[in-house]
């Protein structure tokens, strides 16, 4: 499934309709009648449905919506909140239809006018602005969202809360805080970014007959579903041998942080990796053996010195390597070695991400393949920017870093965005709060860790491993083992296996 910029839609749809063949109204029929046949599933019949209309095809689809929704024996009154004359084209079309079958059409322009007529309904279809909204909200519209706001409804919103900027990096200036949203066809950015995707409240997607192809040359970011990771999950052969599930090797730990290479380890083992390696120094091996018998060892005589030939050897015998957990901020080269020396995919997390602002901005060489996995903080660290900028556009932000240093990054969080050195990205959704807990990342590394070397796509293996870790924590919840309060980061490696059975 694509996640498109209003701009991206706008092109889709173009291609759509001239060289698809697929006619402009017919789209709108097609969503209007969506939305209606959604709105019926999951609300009362006998719910009073006010549909507020606005001057573009949002308002056109929301025409539709009252034509099927009457047929659906609902009670429904349309609100046109703009003149006559600002209808025009496939909105004005569909209007025309709608007034064939019935005469229930209000004129609306004050917003104290709206509140009086919106007290009697229960349900309230916004219709009003779609991905066409720019600049500020201009009256008196912007009375009628905060009347829409204010009023105890139930808000519908079609394609996007109305006032919504569909792309990252705008300011919200005021919208519809919806209790549900109908997207049309293909989610926008807006719906993953933390500043905005709370007015969507609740949302689902519907289709309107776009042809894949159309999104082929646009879009550059998908959203990973449960088919996805099915789809790509990687096969375990007859003959497999653990040589052929992947040997790695996880890098890290001062005395003071044990936990977080014995977390990533045992994650990366429940995982299905092969053989895991913990490379770290000699007084914690006996801790983190305790915890995981599986692993081998490898014993660091520090974190701060740049690696032996003798560790670099070593550690190429390797698939692929993690790094930076636990490891502590004291000036170490300990990385810059590893990633000039070997050419290996390297999952570089925590502390490994402090080491790395050190020396990424010169002009390193780098053998390896770079996969960053910063949470906002980390982030920000790294690009110089504040959290809040990050998280008003998340995505541009990690494809403009992606390009620029040439690696991969797996921005965590409730929504996590994967960027690939090119800027193609990638969401996962899955996971709830009972996850934003300490030693969480850590498991996420160790999953990761096993998925890069399963897979030959490293795009295809961090989807996997992000959705997988966010999904563990799901059905924890979900099947009553733990709440978002108890849940631990040790539990969501044994939750694993839950994610598996579910997935095969
Ligand atoms: N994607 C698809 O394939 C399909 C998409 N479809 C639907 O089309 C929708 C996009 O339609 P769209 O382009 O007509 O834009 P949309 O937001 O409805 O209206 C724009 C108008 O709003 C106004 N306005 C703008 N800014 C404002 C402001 N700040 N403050 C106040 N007013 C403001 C301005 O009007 P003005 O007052 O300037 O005349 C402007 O002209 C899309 O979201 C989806 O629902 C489906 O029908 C089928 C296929
Ligand atoms: N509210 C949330 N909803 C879903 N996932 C979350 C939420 N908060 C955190 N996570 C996930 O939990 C993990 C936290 O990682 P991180 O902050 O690095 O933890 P730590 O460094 O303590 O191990 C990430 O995978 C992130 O996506
Ligand atoms: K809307």
């Amino acid at each position: 499934m694509y996640i498109v910029t209003a701009e991206e839609m706008y092109e889709i749809d173009r291609y759509a309709i001239e060289k698809g063949g697929i006619a402009g109204k017919l789209l709108m029929e097609n969503a209007g009648s969506q939305v209606a046949h959604q709105i019926k599933k999951a609300y009362d019949i006998n719910q009073r449905i006010a549909i507020v209309v606005g001057s573009g095809n949002n308002g056109g689809d929301g025409f539709v919506i009252a034509r099927y929704l009457v047929d659906y024996g609902f009670d429904v009154t349309l609100f046109q909140l703009v003149a006559d004359e600002k209808i025009k084209g496939d909105a004005a079309y569909h209007k025309e239809l709608w007034l064939n079958q019935s005469d229930k059409l209000e004129l609306v322009t004050e917003s104290n006018q709206l509140k009086d007529r919106l007290i009697a309904y229960h349900l309230v279809v916004d219709a009003i602005l779609g991905i066409g909204v720019s600049g500020e909200i201009r009256e008196p519209i912007r009375g009628m969202i905060e009347v829409i706001n204010q009023l105890d409804l139930t808000r519908i919103s079609v394609d996007i809360p109305s006032g919504l900027p569909a792309n990252d990096g705008e300011d919200v200036d005021i919208a519809v805080k919806a209790d549900q949203t109908y997207i049309i066809e293909a989610p926008k950015v807006s719906t993953f970014c933390e500043p905005t995707s709370n007015y969507y409240g609740n949302w689902d997607i519907v289709k309107i007959g776009i042809p894949t192809s159309a999104y082929l040359d646009v879009a550059s970011r998908r959203w990973r579903t449960t088919s996805d990771v099915q789809a790509s999950f990687p096969n375990r052969g007859t003959y497999a041998h653990k040589g052929s599930n992947g040997r790695g090797v996880i890098i890290g730990a001062q005395p003071t942080m044990p936990g977080s290479v014995l977390l990533s380890s045992r994650a990366a083992l429940r995982s299905g990796a092969g053989l895991i390696t913990v490379a770290t120094l000699k007084e914690n091996i006996s801790i983190i053996a305790n915890g995981c018998v599986e692993a081998t060892y490898h014993v660091l005589p520090n974190l701060i010195d740049r690696l032996s030939d003798k560790d670099l050897k070593a550690f190429d015998q390797f698939d692929a390597i993690a790094v930076g957990m636990g490891m502590g901020r004291a000036k170490s080269e300990l990385l810059s070695s590893l990633i000039e020396n070997l050419d290996k995919p390297v999952v570089i997390d925590a502390d490994g991400l402090y080491h790395l602002k050190t020396f990424l901005d010169q002009k390193a060489e780098k053998r390896a393949n770079l996969i960053i996995t910063p949470h906002y903080g980390e982030m920000a660290m790294l690009s110089n920017l504040p959290v809040s900028e990050i998280k008003k556009a998340p995505f541009e932000v990690s494809k403009q870093f992606a390009i620029k240093h040439n690696l991969y990054i797996v921005l965590k969080g409730k929504n996590t965005i994967i960027t690939t050195p090119n800027g193609t990205q990638m969401v996962s959704n899955q996971g709830n709060p009972g996850l934003a807990k300490g030693g969480t990342g850590d498991v996420l590394s160790g999953i990761l860790l096993t998925m890069i070397m399963q897979h030959p796509s490293i795009l295809e293996a961090l989807a996997n491993g992000s959705y997988i870790h966010g999904m563990a924590a799901d059905l924890l919840i979900d099947l009553k083992q733990h709440t978002e309060i108890d849940l631990l980061a040790t539990d969501v490696i044994e939750g694993l296996s839950q994610v598996f059975r579910t997935l095969s």
